[in-house]
């Protein structure tokens, strides 16, 4: 199914109050940040939203409140992969009532698929309940554990998943990616998963990314875009120096979610604390955190709300 989902979309934070309960007070101001800051759409309840971590119902009214913030430049993709391809569907079902402009599942966490005509057979389940409604499949091995050929995955899913639009392609085999943007006429959108590498992903053809930093460094990534359209390689690849500086810190803090959900505080849109299983860093680590984003001259591009 066709989409054209483009530019810089941001995989939210969901926010949570004292109490550890999903803060949907919160996302209003979210989204308006988000939307100041040139971000073109939300993954939403996907691996930085913690959306294995929370429970259906949660996951519901967080995707639901998302879509009161939908607009023609702000789309809502609601990520519905869960450990059974029922409440994947259920998820999927509520996302098609609310009006999502996609969904997205990625592979089975629990007993996990190693042939590619298994990884189909699940992700038709899921695609089917939502059949009016692109699907994306989201490859993210280091999370899911589901390391299959994306390249064999559309070519045989092609004609069992009518609504399949693409991946969300969040690995760093590029050359993987590249092949899966170039089949049957480019006619599958490949969403750009790994900050750290959006300018290598434009220069094989990538129109957009979904990512954690986007969340709160979009103008950064955004001066990537425009130095790349206009040709201005140099000054793209700087920028891009710049992001993975900050990626190689963020990673010294627990990564794209744990280093970077107490960031948030520093744009005016405090999400709380994470769930258990995942550490929270200390205030400590927080402040030194901060100071290595001051000493890198970023603080320019995470915007005020
Ligand atoms: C493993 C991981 O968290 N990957 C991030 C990246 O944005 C990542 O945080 C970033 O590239 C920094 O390494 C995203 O792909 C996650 C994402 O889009 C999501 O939250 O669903």
């Amino acid at each position: 199914m066709e989409t054209n989902l483009t530019g810089i979309i941001a995989a939210p934070y969901t926010p949570f109050d004292e109490n550890g309960e999903i803060n949907l007070k919160i996302i209003s101001k979210y989204a308006d940040y988000l939307k100041k800051n040139g971000v073109s759409g939300a993954f939403v309840c996907g691996t930085t939203g913690e959306g294995l971590l929370m429970s259906i119902e949660e996951r519901k009214a967080v995707a639901a409140e998302w879509m009161k913030h939908r607009d023609d430049q702000f789309k809502i993709i609601v990520h519905v992969g869960a450990t059974s391809y029922k409440d994947a569907s259920s998820l999927t079902r509520h996302a098609c009532e609310i009006d999502a402009d996609a969904f997205s599942a990625m592979g089975p966490l629990f007993l996990k698929p190693d042939h590619v005509d298994d990884l189909i057979s699940y992700c038709q389940e899921i695609a089917q309940a939502g059949a009016s409604k692109p699907f994306f499949y989201y490859h993210i091995p280091s999370v899911s554990g589901v390391n299959l050929p994306m390249v064999e995955f559309l070519n045989k899913a092609e004609s069992k998943i009518p609504n399949l639009a693409g991946i969300k392609f969040t690995h760093n085999n590029m050359m993987e990616m590249q092949l899966c943007m170039n089949l049957n006429d480019k006619k599958w959108n490949i969403l750009h998963g790994q900050d750290e590498t959006l300018l290598a992903g434009l220069t094989l053809g990538a129109k957009g990314g979904v990512g954690s930093t986007y969340n709160y460094m979009a103008p950064l990534y955004i001066k990537i875009i425009e130095a790349y359209n206009n040709g201005d390689i140099e000054s793209a690849a700087n920028y891009q120096l710049l992001a993975a500086k900050f990626i190689s810190y963020l990673i010294k803090y627990g990564g794209g979610v744990i280093g970077g959900k107490p960031l948030m505080k520093l744009v005016g849109v405090d999400c709380g604390q994470l769930r258990t299983p995942c550490r929270n860093n200390t205030s400590e680590d927080i402040k030194e955190f901060e100071k290595a984003i001051m000493a890198l001259d970023l603080l320019q591009y995470f915007h005020q709300s």
